[in-house]
């Protein structure tokens, strides 16, 4: 099976269509005020429509309230939420029950007792987003957490990796965890927000071990 690879915080055509081109299965836009990827939902909506069937189409927010999370979904029609903030299981099955939308829920892996909190999202969230914890930002900061701490977990739901992933460490991740699906975002960039279209070519192409 091959890895789901998902770039994140696409905020051009051209580096859109570049993921693309590349074989990227998920493409993700961010809409959070402290970003330096961030969005206009109406700027998101164009990206969007762009994105082909094949491709599933990533709407990033943090602690979203009620009406902004119903505005996001009704302008810019992602196949997927990432929640990557505190959010709750309850929220998230509140979420997919209206909107059939599926919902990612991102968790902060620091040691071992972190990753036991993974289990409370199972029937809430459709797939986790092992990332590193929080530093000035939720997350996109380029860091990494310790794999090692993956050594034989069980995942008890769909999962995928994310945190400091690059062209240059994203086959040693795959194959030390087992990730089913890799995301990154600053390490396809020449600078923060702006993306690479080479980095994320030698990004996908690095994924495919
Ligand atoms: O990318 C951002 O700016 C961002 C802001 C707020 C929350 C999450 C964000 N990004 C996500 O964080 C992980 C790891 O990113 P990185 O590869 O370490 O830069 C990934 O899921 C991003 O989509």
């Amino acid at each position: 099976m091959p890895t789901l690879v998902k770039i994140c915080g696409i905020s051009t055509s051209e580096t859109l269509a570049a993921a693309i081109r590349s074989g990227a299965s998920h493409v993700g836009f961010v809409h959070f005020a402290k970003s330096p990827r961030h969005l206009a939902l109406g700027a998101i909506a164009m990206l969007r429509r762009q994105v082909p069937d094949h491709v599933k189409a990533v709407l990033l927010l943090v602690n979203p309230d009620a009406p902004l999370l119903d505005e996001a979904v009704r302008i810019v029609a992602p196949d997927v939420v990432q929640f990557h903030g505190g959010e709750s299981p309850e929220t998230l099955v509140r979420f997919r029950a209206e909107t059939g939308i599926e919902a990612w829920r991102a968790m902060a892996v620091k040691d071992a007792p972190s990753l036991a909190e993974v289990a409370a999202f199972r029937g809430a969230a459709d797939r986790v987003l092992l990332d590193a914890p929080a530093s000035a930002l939720p997350g996109g900061n380029g860091t990494r957490f310790d794999w090692s701490l993956l050594a034989g977990w069980q995942a008890p739901l769909a999962w995928g990796l994310a945190g400091g992933l690059t062209p240059a460490n994203v086959a040693e991740a795959i194959r030390l965890t087992g990730a089913p699906l890799v995301d990154t975002s600053s390490g396809v960039e020449r600078s923060p927000g702006i993306k690479d279209v080479d980095k994320i070519a030698a990004f996908c192409k690095a994924t495919r071990i």
